[in-house]
């Protein structure tokens, strides 16, 4: 008898989604840090129909949070719609072997036939450790062998072992080892006695980064430098290129309206569809670029570290340490952060960090910001002196940005910490992963796979979006011919929002994009240039609201929450409409207050 649904079990950050990445061709997210996988995810083993399971990381099997319930109950074979497993991949990671006695021992209780996959086998040989995996497996009454997932290698035992009938005569000699047969205690004794372990040396590189990356005064300093780095390379780099891409597309929108004939037709091609598409396109290296940042530090195993820098830094706010990794990761997006609080084991703290995950700045935020900056921010060093042109203003103006997100989240924390969510904050305790040089395969992949969920992005919902925008704005017809701009749908819609905006100093192009926005916040470059007709918008609204207005739009999207695709996992995560609901009024009513001051402040300082 052959398996036919297989589980992979083990401890947080042991390679198991890169081993299932690996046995199905798939592209589960891998990272170098504990939580990474919080739901489980199926494939097919490659070239076969049975199906593997990817499972969040345990230390046990008595679960102590929401990612770790979905490991067990699948073990267990209690989720709905689900096989059960016939078939259990336990894997664990060699270079700390000395910690899984406890769940090898409640795993194999379970009596489901396992293979114990011991990962990492490449590190364990460099770091000069040592394992000796027959005799574990002779221990265990297991079959065990030593992979490495990353590499490939020890894989054939594996595959071996899957395609084997396991009909009891047919079992393979050399990884039975004793056979399947008696299971071990729920404590397996010392096994790495018995199989002969040898702790890796700790790994040199490690400690010296970490002397520097964990230093209280140095490592948040270190931390901001490279950030601010970061963004320089994101307006020095990739903002001309994007500039360059969207002159490159808007000429050739340009030259295809002289082909086509002067019809309606080409009115929508061209105005209504191409140069919005045209100039959020212009933003897709920015995109990537951070991205790419996010994933190094990810892989590499910064985050880890960066939660810990948060955590004595800002955790006075009342924080539970174990949120700053979800919160770093809303970087990125807060849809998968906003998921990844399962890990987090209390329902208060999980509640407060789902709550203050959107202020984190998310990558569609980019595109705007990156457009009212390099449209109202001038392009000099931040200070004068020789080492000034290390730093441009309009990067310090980012950072300004995503700082201001952050600090809206921590205030927001204190404020939940002092009225609906008090009492004790739990202690903090985190795994730091050994820094890894991040694999160019997972930071290829991570890449590829932004920019398709870009493109995707900008060929479906923003280019209807658009199209949208572009017919309000020429309906309804008068005689046949399009509205005049003034007594189109869309300038009705303008003018009952005008009362709103006038106080922020926004204009009505700016409040539409603000509306389209809730679909899709990036929607707001192309509306923008679909409202102005043009590839470069940012020119036209300098002379249209000034530097006031900008500014407090700025303010306004660094705070607003408009993101329905957030909305959607909140109300999922916390199973309830009251959490969506009050998060949606607070941080709207924040934005506004907020960008109401700022052009306040910014039209008597004469900005
Ligand atoms: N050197 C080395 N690194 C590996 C190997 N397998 C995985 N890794 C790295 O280990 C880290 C964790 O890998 P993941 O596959 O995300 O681990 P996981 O067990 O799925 O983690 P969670 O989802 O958090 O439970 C990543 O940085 C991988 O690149 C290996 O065989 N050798
Ligand atoms: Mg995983």
């Amino acid at each position: 008898m052959e398996f036919q649904t297989i589980g992979l079990i083990g401890p947080p950050n042991v390679g198991k989604s890169t081993l299932f990445n690996r046995l199905t061709g798939l592209r589960q997210k891998v990272s170098n840090y504990s939580g990474v996988t919080v739901e489980h995810r199926s494939g097919r083993l490659r070239g076969t129909s049975k199906t593997v399971i990817d499972l969040p990381g345990v230390w046990t099997l008595t679960p102590s949070s929401e990612d770790q319930k979905i490991a067990v109950t699948i073990l267990e074979g209690k989720q709905p719609h689900l096989p059960r497993l016939d078939a259990v991949l336990l894997v664990v990671d060699g270079t700390q072997f000395h910690k899984y006695s406890l769940l090898i021992g409640e795993v194999l209780a379970r009596k489901l036939p396992t293979m114990l996959l011991i990962n990492m086998a490449d590190e364990l040989e460099q770091r000069k450790g040592y394992i000796d995996p027959l005799a574990v497996a002779r221990e265990l009454h297991t079959p065990t062998t030593l992979i490495s997932a990353a590499r490939g290698t020890g894989m054939d035992a594996v595959h071996q072992w899957l395609k084997q009938d396991h009909s009891p005569a047919n079992v393979l000699p050399v990884l039975q080892a004793g056979g399947n047969a008696a299971p071990c205690a729920p404590n397996c004794g010392d096994l790495t006695a018995a199989g002969a372990y040898r702790r890796p040396q700790h790994s040199t590189l490690t400690r010296a980064v970490d002397r520097w990356a964990l230093h209280p005064v140095a490592g948040p300093i270190l931390c901001l430098i490279f950030l601010l780095f970061a963004f320089q390379v994101i307006f020095r780099v990739a903002y001309p290129a994007g500039q360059a891409l969207t002159n490159w597309l808007g000429d050739l929108g340009t030259r295809a309206g002289t082909i086509l004939p002067d019809t309606i037709l080409r009115a929508i091609v061209v105005d209504g569809i191409w140069n919005g598409i045209a100039s959020i396109l212009g933003f897709l290296p920015q995109i990537l670029c951070m991205f790419l940042v996010i994933t190094v530090l990810e892989d590499s195993g910064y985050m880890a570290r960066a939660a810990v820098i948060a955590d004595r830094t800002m955790g006075r706010v009342g924080l539970n340490g174990r949120s700053f990794l979800p919160l770093l990761s809303a970087y990125a997006c807060a849809v998968p952060a906003i998921m990844a609080t399962r890990a987090i084991p209390s329902k208060r703290d999980r509640i407060a960090t789902i709550l203050i995950a959107p202020f984190m700045t998310c990558s569609a935020r980019l595109p705007v910001y990156a457009l009212l900056i390099a449209a109202f921010i001038p392009a000099r060093p931040l200070f004068a002196g020789p080492l000034g042109g290390v730093v441009g203003l309009q990067a310090a103006t980012m950072m300004g940005l995503y700082l201001a997100g952050l600090l809206a989240a921590l205030v927001t924390a204190m404020l939940l910490r002092s009225t609906v969510m008090r009492g004790q904050a739990s202690a903090f305790a985190i795994e730091l992963p050994n820094y890894r040089m991040p694999r160019l395969r997972t930071i290829a992949l991570a890449i590829v796979d932004r920019s398709k969920v870009f493109l995707k992005q900008v060929a479906t919902v923003i280019l209807v979006l658009n199209l949208i925008v572009w017919f309000l704005a020429h309906l309804p017809l008068h005689n046949g011919q399009p509205s005049e701009v003034g007594s189109s749908i869309l300038a009705r819609i303008g003018s009952l929002i005008e009362p709103l905006l006038h106080p922020l100093g926004f204009n009505r192009p700016v409040g539409i994009s603000l509306l389209t926005a809730f679909v899709a916040r990036e929607s707001v470059v192309s509306t923008l240039s679909t409202l102005y007709n043009s590839v470069h918008p940012g020119d036209l609204l300098r002379a249209d609201i000034g530097m006031a207005g900008a500014l407090a739009l700025m303010i306004f999207f660094a705070l607003a929450m408009q993101c329905t695709a957030t909305l959607a996992v909140v109300r999922r995560e916390t199973n309830s409409w009251k959490w969506p609901i009050a998060q949606f009024g607070y941080m709207t009513v924040l934005a506004y207050v907020a960008a109401f001051v700022t052009y306040r402040v910014a039209l008597m300082l004469h900005l």
